[in-house]
């Protein structure tokens, strides 16, 4: 059954047996999942065959970066595995980003959405100073999301931070995928760049990705509940 909400819960688990865990605590019907690094790394495309069994779509997020050839035919490797959506790093540029979006259209069958990361939200002003980029993270996330949108990606990884003025830059058309979500109640961690689910989806984000506030809850289930009944007030 396709799914209608925004709510995307990031598995990330150490092995394939405690995320198919809390898969089966959720309902396919009120979020998709996301598989990232360590849950790949650890188990491989077993488990998003275990979480498509289990009526899920799932985000494979394992930003590739790399050279052009190389990133276009891991995300060709990607779309065989029938996932949802798929991402890449906006940094890796324009001609790695035309190659991917290129491999997709010229493939038959099955097209995941594919997306760019713009500017992690684990990070700040500081820590983009640190590495030679002398601008505001909204600076540079519209400037990569500018980049990605000319290179025919469908969307972008941004903090909802930037959302409102993404959409007023870049128009409604591009999906605004943001991580950094934390109820009010709920602590940071590593994210900086963090925003309310109600506020982000107030600000224009079209999905939301939830990790520890939802996996790392008592009741999982019950914390997506509150957040998808917070999303319905918004
Ligand atoms: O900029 C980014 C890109 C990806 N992520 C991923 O989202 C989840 C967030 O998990 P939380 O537990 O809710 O912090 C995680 O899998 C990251 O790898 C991100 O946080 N920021």
């Amino acid at each position: 059954m396709p799914c209608d909400t925004p709510v995307i819960v990031a598995l990330d688990f150490p092995e394939a047996a405690s995320a198919i865990a809390m898969a089966e605590q959720l309902d396919p019907a009120k979020c998709r999942l996301k598989v990232g690094k360590e849950l790949f790394t650890s188990s491989g495309p077993a488990v998003i065959e275990q979480l498509h069994q289990r009526g899920f779509e799932v985000f494979l997020d394992l930003k590739f970066h790399d050279i052009p050839n190389t990133t276009a035919s891991a995300v060709r490797a990607a779309a065989d595995l029938g996932v949802w959506m798929v991402n890449v790093h906006a940094g890796g540029g324009r001609r790695m980003m035309n190659a991917c979006t290129e491999i997709l259209h010229s493939r038959e069958g099955h097209r995941p959405l594919l997306i760019a990361v713009t500017v992690l939200t684990s990070l700040e002003q500081e820590d983009l100073q640190e590495v030679g980029v002398d601008i505001e993270p909204m600076v540079q996330v519209q400037r990569l999301g500018r980049l990605a949108q000319e290179c025919g990606l469908d969307g972008l990884v941004c903090s909802a931070r930037e959302s409102r003025a993404l959409r007023g830059a870049l128009g409604d058309d591009l999906l605004l995928v943001t991580p950094g979500i934390r109820p009010s109640d709920a602590s940071a961690d590593d994210q900086k760049r963090i925003v309310t689910p109600a506020q982000a989806m107030t600000n224009g984000s079209s999905f939301l990705v939830i990790g520890r506030p939802i996996t790392r809850a008592a009741a999982p289930a019950q914390a997506l509940d509150r957040i998808l009944a917070e999303l319905q007030q918004a």
